[in-house]
This record gives structure tokens, sequence and C-alpha cells, in this order.
């Protein structure tokens, strides 16, 4: 079975969870992509959703599907949100934004009831870090930012080299926000709340792939079937 088998598995049976009626917020990413391409079937089959995108291309693979769309500006809060990750640990934190969408993700995922995250099980790990973390910047001030940030990692116990994200043909990666975003590649967080709050605290960081204490469950798909992990 191929990845992307995987992933649209994991996709399928978060898909179970959603009912008549429900607002939902969309993730983005390749897993997250079969989420809203199964949902838009399920649409065209009479289900009544709304969902929220969590960037301008899941908005438009939504509107391909014909999954009826609204804001947060419109609805109060969204009953559930499922969305990728880039890694899982067994705490259920979470390392997002390799699709460069953390920052409308958090907001979506923060302002749902619950969130399910699917993903192959190739992304589930024992302690975060091992892929780069994103952590979206302004642009103005990054010298600034950038040291800020070096020393928040100096406090938490971690370093690595940090690269500002370019595109296949090497312009600064833009981020749906007008941000940029840097990739600190840290190979292990050995405590991703305390870190995740360290950068909170930094002007000039717009927010951070660090998703502490929102996914609710994780849908992992591999070889041997699917897991389903609950946060405890
Ligand atoms: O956080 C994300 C985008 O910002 C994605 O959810 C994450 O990168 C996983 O993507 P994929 O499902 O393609 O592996």
């Amino acid at each position: 079975m191929s990845m992307d088998d995987l992933k649209r598995q994991a996709a399928a049976r978060a898909l179970e969870q959603v009912q008549d009626g429900m607002k939902l917020g969309l993730g983005t990413g390749s897993t997250a992509k079969h989420f809203v391409e199964l949902l838009g079937e399920r649409v065209k089959a009479g289900l009544k959703v709304v969902g929220v995108p969590t960037s301008e291309a899941t908005r438009a693979d939504a509107e391909r599907c014909g999954v009826p769309l609204t804001t947060l500006e419109d609805v109060d809060r969204l009953d559930l949100t499922v969305d990728g990750a880039d890694e899982v640990d067994p705490h259920l934190e979470l390392i997002k934004g390799g699709g460069g969408a953390l920052l409308r993700e958090k907001i979506v995922a923060a302002a749902s009831d619950r969130m399910i995250v699917i993903a192959d099980d190739s992304k589930w790990v024992d302690a975060l870090g091992r892929f780069p973390l994103p952590i979206e910047v302004i642009p103005f001030g990054l010298g600034a930012t950038r040291r800020a940030i070096e020393a928040a990692f100096a406090q938490n116990g971690v370093s690595g080299p940090m690269d500002i994200r370019k595109t296949k043909d090497g312009h600064v990666f833009v981020t749906d926000g007008g941000h940029w975003i840097i990739d600190a590649r840290l190979g292990r967080i050995p405590d991703p709340p305390k870190l995740a709050a360290s950068l909170n605290s930094i002007p000039g960081v717009v927010e951070h792939g660090l998703f502490i204490g929102l996914a609710r469950t994780v849908v992992l798909a591999g070889a041997q079937g699917i897991r389903v992990v609950d946060r405890p």
C-alpha cells in the first residue's frame, strides 16, 4: 500500500466522525486534502456541513470539491477540525507547518471543540524535533527576532541551524498571511510546552508549529492497519 493510500485511509476514518450540520475546520497538506475530497463526495450525496479552510490551497480544494465554506466571523465555534501533522508525540503534542499554513491552522484548531489529526504512521515519534520546527516571523527586524529565538532555544536546552524557508525556485516562501518562516533544526525538543511558551512571548514571532494541547485524537494509518490514539 502506498503512503498516499495510507493517508486516504486515515482521512476516511476521520470522516466517520462527521455528522450532519457540523461546522468543520479543514486542514492543509496532502493528508487533509484527502479528507476534503472525501468530504466533498459526502456533500454531493446530501451531507450538510460548512467548513473553514486553513489555507488558500485548501479553500481552492474545498471549492473544487463542492464543500460549502464559511468564516470565523460568521460562526462562533467549530465542532471539529481535521488536519494533518508533521510529527505527533505520545502526549499528542504536534509539530505542524511543513506546508506553511501553521498560523491559520492553529487559529482554526483553537476555535474548534475537537481536533482530529490524520497521518500515516511515519509521523509518530518518541520526541518532537526531528522535523524542523517552523516559526512564522514578521520580516521587519528579522535579526532581532532571530537572536531572541536563539536565546529562547538556549533557555530550553535546544539549538540548531535556522533557515529561512525558500520555494523550489529559490525565492523566500511567503505565507498566506504575508510572513516568512524560519525552519529550526533542533533534533530533539525535551519540553515542547515550555519551548512553545517561550516562543509565544517573542515580538516578531507570529506563530510557531508546536501545537500544544490541541489534538484530541490522532488517527494513524500504517501497513498493519489503523491506530486511533486519544488524549488521556
Ligand atoms: O501542517 C501542515 C501544513 O502547514 C500539514 O498538516 C503537515 O505539513 C502535514 O502535511 P502532509 O499531510 O502533506 O504530510
